[in-house]
């Protein structure tokens, strides 16, 4: 038997995973690492510790699972995107910390760049709204305040990357800097009509093109790590961004697909087949894969609190103690009650892209306690990627969910909030066997291009069924529940 090891490199935890030539995962490692907040709104990872916990959990996983690690015959990398790293050429070593995709400490520097008339050359070159999310502002403010940096990038001795991009480069020794086409999309950096670096951004910036990564295919080579690592030299030959990860191991092959993922935060992606669309209503373009030179196009929605509003319930309110025990709170709630529960606790992501305004509850009465806002907080999550989906439906002109919508990621668990979600946006919700969606879906990159996992075709028939959940719902309470929403969240962003 072969196997491909899938490293899953996110925001709070790093996973190792490792897949046998069927795409069953045989064994999992995980390890939390540090989170730095050096002042409100900043958050950055300490590089070593991203590629100390992506090591270490792949020769855990390699020792849990058995194998001879004669018969991993790929690996494959997926990771949280925008989180910006720069290190030394010839020393391998940071010179700041990795400036993760939440950071907000270019805000003002985004502000000044829209009213000076940017924001349409950048949605026109690189798909994306100007916003601290992406890589380049971040690159920019690492150039602008590191001694030297800027001088010694100009002199080709720094490197700039993604997350994937830094991991490869450790991976291989030093030997390989490169990322792939669906990391390049979430730089603010790369044009993804033209599929290059964009120059004329770069020059905005001040950014030396020398310290940029290679960009290739999502299934390419990415040299070989090294041998005292794993035991013998592995080749690197699947890298995404974690959430296009995510479609792909959702089989979102064809034009009009669409999943969404369900961890801290949510990102629903639509295929739109070999055309960017550009969005009217605040969504991404972006690069869902690009193979065999070939790039496919998504449109994406981006929610920051999704599983997140679990996570307050349970630490900082206190009224559960599992995100489990959402459901049967949700399922005792008085019925006769509509509280409303806009988790804007680090503002609000698409498509409303305000990142001022913060969380609300509306409706409260005098009997309304853990169960109603427990069911308000699995219904905000529903009533978000209804506000997504119908931003897609306006962009396209048909109704995005057309088919149906695949879910994942943790809170997809959940059947009280998955049934909600089918009800609120009138369409089937269906749930797959393998929740870990992300490292399945950059597995079946790197096994497919050594030439041990199938074609995509094949691959999208091994797609199987957990659980298929129906709309229910009558219309008119539907509507009357997603018409209070919306004045929750206008309420929310007047407050
Ligand atoms: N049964 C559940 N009901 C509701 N939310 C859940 C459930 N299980 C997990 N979650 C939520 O899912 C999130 C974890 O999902 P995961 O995919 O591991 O996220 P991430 O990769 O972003 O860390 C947590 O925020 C948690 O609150
Ligand atoms: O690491 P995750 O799962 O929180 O995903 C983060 C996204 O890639 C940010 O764009």
């Amino acid at each position: 038997m072969k196997y491909v090891l899938a490293i899953d490199q996110g925001t709070t935890s790093t996973r190792a995973i490792i897949f046998d030539e069927a795409l069953k995962p045989v064994a999992t490692s995980q390890d939390e690492f540090k989170q730095h907040f050096p002042q409100s709104g900043w958050v950055e990872h300490d590089p070593d510790d991203l590629w100390a916990s992506s090591a270490g959990t792949c020769r855990a996983v390699i020792e849990r699972a058995g194998v001879d690690p004669q018969n991993i015959i790929s690996i494959g990398i997926t990771n949280q995107r925008e989180t910006t790293v720069v290190w030394d050429k010839s020393t391998g070593q940071p010179i700041y910390n990795a400036i993760v995709w939440q950071d907000r400490r270019t805000a003002n520097y985004c502000e000044e760049l829209r009213k000076a008339g940017h924001s349409d050359m950048f949605a026109d070159r690189t798909g994306l709204l100007v916003d601290p999310y992406f890589s380049s502002t971040k690159l920019k403010w690492i150039l602008d305040h590191v001694d030297g940096a800027r001088e010694r990038a100009r002199r080709g001795e720094l490197l700039f990357g993604t997350v994937d991009t830094f991991l490869i480069w450790k991976l291989t020794g030093g030997k390989v800097h490169a990322t792939d086409a669906t990391n390049a999309a979430r730089t603010m950096l790369y044009d993804i009509r033209k599929g290059r670096w964009s120059s004329t951004i770069c020059a905005l910036f001040d950014i030396p093109m020398e310290m940029l990564p290679e960009v290739k295919d999502s299934a390419a080579d990415f040299g070989v790590s090294r041998a005292d690592l794993f035991g013998r030299e592995i080749p690197i030959s699947g890298v995404a961004g974690d959430q296009q990860a995510a479609a792909l191991g959702q089989a979102c092959f064809e034009p009009g697909m669409l999943k969404a993922t369900y961890g801290t935060g949510c990102f629903a992606l639509l295929n739109t087949g070999d055309t960017p669309v550009q969005s009217k209503n605040r969504l991404l373009t972006t690069i869902a894969y690009q193979l065999d030179g070939k790039p496919t196009y998504a449109l994406e929605g981006s929610i920051f609190i999704a599983g997140a509003v679990v996570q307050w319930l349970r630490d900082g309110l206190r009224i559960i103690h599992e995100a489990s025990e959402t459901q049967p709170l949700a399922e005792k709630a008085d019925p006769m009650q509509n509280v409303v529960l806009v988790p804007a606790f680090t503002g609000l992501g698409a498509p409303y892209w305000n990142p001022e305004c913060r969380g609300s509850v509306f409706g409260l009465t005098r009997n309304s306690g853990p169960n109603e806002l427990a069911k308000a907080a699995l219904e905000s999550v529903a009533y978000q990627t209804r506000d997504l989906l119908d931003a897609m439906t306006s962009d396209i002109g048909s109704k995005a969910d057309k088919s149906v919508l695949r879910v994942d990621g943790g809170m997809s668990a959940s059947n009280w909030a998955m049934q909600f979600l089918a009800d609120i946006i009138d369409g089937p919700v269906d749930r797959p066997q393998i929740l870990e969606t992300t490292a399945l879906g950059v597995a079946w990159l790197a096994g497919m291009q050594v030439g041990a996992m199938p074609e995509r075709e094949e691959f999208a028939k091994l797609w199987a069924l957990d659980r298929e959940f129906a709309p229910q719902m009558n219309p008119q309470t539907r509507e009357a529940k997603y018409a209070a929403w919306k004045r929750a969240v206008e309420c929310t962003l007047a407050f």
